[in-house]
């Protein structure tokens, strides 16, 4: 891994935080294994579900069908039919973006809702394609014999040892309803509540559903159902006469199978479609880097994640610090001096917040900058010196020797300068106003944007489409940097544009950059902050704010100004003469 791969980064992100950029949680909807409000359903279950049901219709020989998202089209057809199917889907259509498909989505879904629910870590990759339009046919029934679901599963790549082996994995969770279903579970007297028959006696993802099997006190409604035909589990279980459902019975040899089984299945996807490598949890990582102009100063913002082992603290004694070389003027390169600044603040995530790493055993510490940056030295590069004062060696982040490089400066996002138009709702046209900042001197011949959105409500075709931006002379230019405005309508949820600008023939480019916090005063903030602590000297901390998680599923309102406060400080201490330092270089 080398920073910047920004798919891995957003994957990474999602999977490990389980949120996208403005914090809203997709995992939380579920983690730590809920039931769905006022119900007995498993969000988990139905998550994991609507995964199979996506991934059925794949046909491993000619390579078609898989994991692509095409059940948002499917859900009019009987083999999809449950309420499970339509909620689930309301729980992810927000999430998806340039990065993380719909698919990417579904799939990781099924991951955190395995691990919540105590079941196995499943392996993820991303970079899923996302149909936009119904598959073929092809997901099992109850009903249909023996034979019917021996083809269908070798149809999808799984031999009949699979099968049961997949089946099991599956129906550990949830169960069968009878508004759904209601010749397998009939519907109670007073029909405003549903029945709900749990396929186990626990809501974990453990091997229950085969020990109660094996040992006939089952109460699986697709095994003891009074219509034979309806006894699709039963039929499935005992097709090898027990073997596999006896090799599931020890614990650990059912999680590992089921680890096989579901990374297979969330990998399944139609040909032409190349999976990301496995998305590993990073111990240190570089998020929000982005070098912007926010009242009249040219500002370089960033974070660093790090990651602590639950029932640890970190230690009062550490400190972080970020530095960087010029990128102009005789200190470029880091040749004359090194800079060097404190967090503008610094939080905690929940240790809860992805059930994925909270199974691995770690939360986030996120340290957050804000530092003003003369624009005739602009920023080349920069890197991270984290010491705990215990005296160990002071541990540096440097992108494995190479420096965190920043691309270029010629053009950047200004999004003080842009600003949203939109009433709230989910079906409202949003208006964009999106401003970038050119760099004097090299006159470009084009600028313009690419904008993103999948996460269309009713998973409407994703916005993508190019923009072309004009020089704005209502805006003063200032440290150096002209500005040109462009204007970007949206139906969806997750709006990101990629700034371009073309000059002498080559485009200088700031990819897959966040618009939710337009209108809100805040740049980018973490999401479920528990309490903001500013350094306000080295080695010293105050508190200072605290800001109101923006958990929900919407576009928070207006918040604090935190990162301008943040900044001030930073000014403030560097004014002090005491956060900008004058070294030999480090790197
Ligand atoms: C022959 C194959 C299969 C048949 C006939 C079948 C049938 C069913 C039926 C009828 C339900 C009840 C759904 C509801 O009431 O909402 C159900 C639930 C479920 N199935 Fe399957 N299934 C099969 C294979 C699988 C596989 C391979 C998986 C995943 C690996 C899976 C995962 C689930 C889960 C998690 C639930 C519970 C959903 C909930 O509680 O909301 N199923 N299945």
């Amino acid at each position: 891994y080398q920073w910047p791969s920004p798919q891995y980064d957003a994957l990474e992100g999602f999977l490990y935080e389980g949120r996208r950029f403005d914090g809203s949680n997709m995992a939380s909807i579920q983690h730590p294994c809920k039931k769905r409000s006022g119900t007995q359903a498993s969000i988990g279950a139905e998550w994991l579900r609507l995964a199979y049901h996506d991934t059925a219709t794949h046909n491993a020989a000619e390579g078609t069908g898989g994991l692509d998202g095409s059940i948002a089209f499917e859900l009019d057809r009987s083999e999809n039919i449950g309420s499970g199917m339509n909620a689930s889907l309301q729980d992810f259509v927000s999430f998806s973006s340039k990065y993380v498909s719909r698919s990417d989505v579904i799939a990781a879904a099924t991951v955190f809702a395995v691990a919540s629910c105590g079941g196995p870590l499943i392996p993820f990759r991303g970079g899923r394609i996302d149909a936009l339009s119904a598959g073929s046919m092809g997901v099992p029934e109850p009903q249909q014999d023996l034979a019917t679901h021996t083809e269908i599963f070798r149809r999808q790549g799984f031999t009949q040892e699979e099968m049961i082996t997949l089946v099991a994995c599956g129906h550990t969770l949830g169960g069968v309803r009878s508004n759904d279903f209601p010749a397998i579970v009939r519907p109670s007297d007073d029909s405003t509540t549903p029945n709900f028959e749990v396929f186990d006696t626990t809501s974990v993802f453990d091997n229950t559903v085969v020990l109660h099997y094996l040992d006939g006190t089952t109460s699986n409604p697709l095994v003891v159902e009074v219509n034979q035909t309806l006894r699709s589990d039963l039929r499935i279980f005992s097709s090898d006469n027990n073997r596999t459902m006896q090799s599931l019975a020890s614990p650990d040899a059912f999680a590992s199978s089921c680890q096989d089984m579901l990374e297979r299945m969330l990998n399944m996807v139609p040909k032409g479609v190349t999976l990301t490598e496995e998305i590993t949890l990073l111990h240190a990582k570089v998020s929000n880097a982005q070098l912007t102009l926010e009242k009249e100063v040219l500002v370089f913002k960033v974070s660093l994640r790090l990651t602590q082992a639950i029932n640890t603290t970190v230690s009062d004694n550490r400190t972080v610090k970020l530095l960087w070389c010029d990128r102009r003027g005789s200190n470029r390169e880091c040749l004359g001096h090194t800079n060097t600044a404190l967090p503008a603040a610094q939080n905690q995530d929940e240790p809860q917040i992805s059930p994925v790493t909270s199974r691995l055993g770690y939360y986030f510490v996120n340290y957050q900058f804000a530092v003003p940056i003369d624009s005739s030295a602009s920023i080349s590069m920069f890197w991270f010196e984290v010491d705990e004062h215990d005296g160990t060696t002071a541990s540096i982040h440097d992108n494995e020797g190479t420096g965190y490089k920043i691309a270029q400066d010629n053009v950047l996002y200004a999004p003080t300068l842009s600003s949203a138009t939109f009433q709230r709702g989910e079906d409202s046209v949003k208006t964009y106003h999106i401003v970038a900042a050119i760099r004097n001197g090299a006159t470009p011949s084009h600028v313009y944007l690419n904008a993103f959105d999948s996460a269309m409500p009713g998973y409407a075709a994703p916005l993508n489409t190019s923009v072309n931006l004009k020089l704005n002379n209502t805006i003063t230019p200032i440290q150096g940097y002209s500005f040109y405005s462009g204007v970007v309508q949206d139906l969806g949820l997750q709006l990101t544009v990629d700034l371009q600008s073309v000059v002498d023939g080559v485009t200088y480019m700031e990819d897959y950059l966040q618009t939710f916090f337009l209108n809100t005063d805040i740049p980018f903030t973490p999401s479920t902050t528990v309490q903001t602590t500013i350094a306000a000297m080295p080695g010293t901390t105050s508190n200072i704010a605290t800001i109101p998680s923006s958990s929900s599923g919407t576009i928070p309102d207006r918040a604090m100004d935190f990162w301008t406060l943040a900044m001030y400080l930073v000014i403030f201490t560097i004014s002090m003469g005491t956060m900008l330092s004058c070294s030999l270089p480090s790197l």
